[in-house]
């Protein structure tokens, strides 16, 4: 698992390793990070560093401190390096004596604001040090408008200014970066909403804060974790030990939802899969290995069931719903069934106190079940998760999955190929899979987010796909996961 640390707490090892290191040398360890990550991009992108143009944008603090040491090292290795200052005034003070000493050039917004805008325009790459862990808001205009004039790769310092460090949000202008250097360990702000995106490919560098950091406040599965989770049969294992999945989903509008949530569980794990519905026909037509009921009453014992993606909010789906959640087995709800949840509170009263229940809703879902998302995913599914006792599973570019206990843990997309129509229904036979062979509900959420995330990364290849074709691709993500997991045994 990867940490990811707030900016309080980076706060508080930062002051905890000052007793002992002075400011200057994890600014110095921080800055030569910078300058060897831009070298190498130098170099990927142009094929030489000395003789190379780069261009820093320096804030107030030591953010643009960073940048202004990096540019020293990049100067020492044969670069030009211009840095324009945002706030002239209030420049780091020993970074700028460095740097000029070091043979960099200054210009001054808004003074110089025609040379700063040439240099940026024309640099072969951009070091954004405007602003880091003390950032709010988007950018202000005259920042704005250089990081609009950037073309070449754009190295964010810390965190992409513009993005909010601790919720990802982006409420204006922000730096969109190739690559984003960070310190010590990922900040929420590099996985969450818009932030994952603005912050390209994160590179996090131990600069000594390590062991005062702490447990994470978030953590990422990442391959290896969900490879070492995911269920494997064993050789005593026979169809019934690996843990039955029932699927309680679809109606005659939406049988579409049965076939996919069903598939889903089919193709995560061996063993046994019952389904329950009007969509019984449909399901038994594309998964003949499903046994398939038209009742609920009907449906025979499961581990787990899944409930809700197609069923409607009628009565019948009601009936279904107060069923599943009176079994006293773990219960993944989507969809309708979270609609139900939330317009009935009386249907909670069905649940078998203590028995798992993972909530699988979109930012629309939650809303009706928890009010309106806001800026801070995070804070928004850990109190809902804690108010329902329910593991809540957010979705979205970054999903974030909260227990009940507050522990949280985020999948961050590469791509948002799989945001199509169906695809929520495929999580939820993953997440139903997982349930039924006992694997832990917050893990199980967060396994399944992964790889379903994989499966539509792995079978969009670059061209847009349908659900039908992430729930194809399964197979594959799973044989991937479980690959990494034995390359790190
Ligand atoms: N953690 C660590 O161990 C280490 C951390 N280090 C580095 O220190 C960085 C944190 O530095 P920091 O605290 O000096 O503040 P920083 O982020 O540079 O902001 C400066 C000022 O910018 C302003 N401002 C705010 N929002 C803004 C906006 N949207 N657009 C424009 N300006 C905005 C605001 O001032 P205001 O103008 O509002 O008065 C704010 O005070 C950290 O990210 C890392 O790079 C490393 O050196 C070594 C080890
Ligand atoms: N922009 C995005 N990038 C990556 N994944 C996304 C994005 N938007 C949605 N997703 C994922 O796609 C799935 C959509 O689920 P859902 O909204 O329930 O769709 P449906 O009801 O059509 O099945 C979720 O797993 C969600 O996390
Ligand atoms: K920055």
């Amino acid at each position: 698992m990867k940490g990811v640390w707030t900016v309080e707490r980076v706060r508080a090892a930062e002051r905890r390793v000052f007793e002992r290191t002075p400011e200057a040398t994890l600014m110095r360890r921080a800055a030569f990070a910078v300058g060897v990550r831009s070298a190498e991009l130098l170099t990927e992108h142009t094929g030489a560093v000395s003789g190379r143009r780069v261009a820093l944008l320096v804030g107030a603090g030591n953010n643009g401190g960073d940048a202004l040491w990096a540019g020293v090292f990049l100067l020492h290795r044969g670069v030009a390096v211009t840095a324009a200052l945002l706030a002239p005034e209030r420049t780091h003070a020993e970074g700028l004596v460095a740097f000029r000493r070091a043979g960099g050039r200054i210009v001054r917004v808004p003074e110089d604001t025609e040379a700063a805008h040439v240099a940026v325009s024309t640099a072969d790459l951009v070091i954004d040090g405007i602003v880091g862990l003390s950032g709010r808001g988007p950018l202000r205009p005259p920042a704005a408008e250089l990081v609009n004039l950037v073309t070449g790769p754009l190295v964010a310092v810390d965190v992409p200014s513009g993005v909010d460090p601790d919720t990802g949000a982006v409420a204006g202008p922000a730096v969109n970066a190739d690559v984003t250097v960070t310190f010590g360990g990922r900040k929420p702000g590099h996985v969450l909403a818009d932030g994952a995106v603005c912050s390209g490919a994160v590179h996090v560098v131990d600069i000594g804060l390590g062991d005062e950091l702490g447990e994470p406040d978030l953590v990422l599965l990442d391959a290896a974790d969900m490879g070492a989770l995911w269920p494997v049969p064993g050789p005593e294992d026979d169809k019934y030990t690996q843990g039955v999945v029932g699927v309680a989903a679809g109606s005659e509008t939406y049988p579409g939802a049965a076939v996919l949530a069903t598939g889903a569980a089919v193709l995560a794990t061996s063993g046994m899969v019952r389904y329950a519905g009007p969509a019984a026909d449909a399901v038994r037509t594309r998964w003949p290995e499903v046994i398939a009921t038209g009742s609920i009453n009907d449906a025979g014992r499961v581990q787990a069931w899944v409930v809700g993606p197609g069923l409607g909010t009628g009565a019948a789906g009601r009936e279904v719903l107060a069923t599943v959640l009176e079994k006293g087995v773990p219960v993944c709800a989507d969809a309708d069934a979270i609609n139900l949840l939330a317009a009935e509170t009386a249907l909670w009263d069905a649940r078998e106190p203590d028995t798992p229940l993972v909530l699988t809703p979109h930012d629309r879902e939650f809303a009706r079940l928890a009010g309106d998302v806001g800026d801070d995913r995070v804070a928004a599914a850990r109190r809902a998760a804690e108010r329902t006792n329910c593991v809540v599973l957010l979705k979205g570019h970054s999903t974030v999955v909260a227990a009940p206990d507050g522990r949280v843990l985020v999948n961050r997309a590469r791509g948002a190929w799989p945001a199509t129509a169906g695809s929520g229904d495929v999580l939820s036979g993953l997440i139903g899979a997982l349930l039924a062979s006992g694997v832990e509900p917050w893990l199980a959420a967060g396994c399944a987010a992964g790889v379903h995330e994989l499966a539509g990364d792995v079978a969009a290849d670059g061209a847009p796909i349908g659900a039908s074709a992430l729930l194809a691709a399964v197979p594959d993500a799973v044989r991937m996961v479980r690959a990494a997991a034995a390359a790190s045994a």
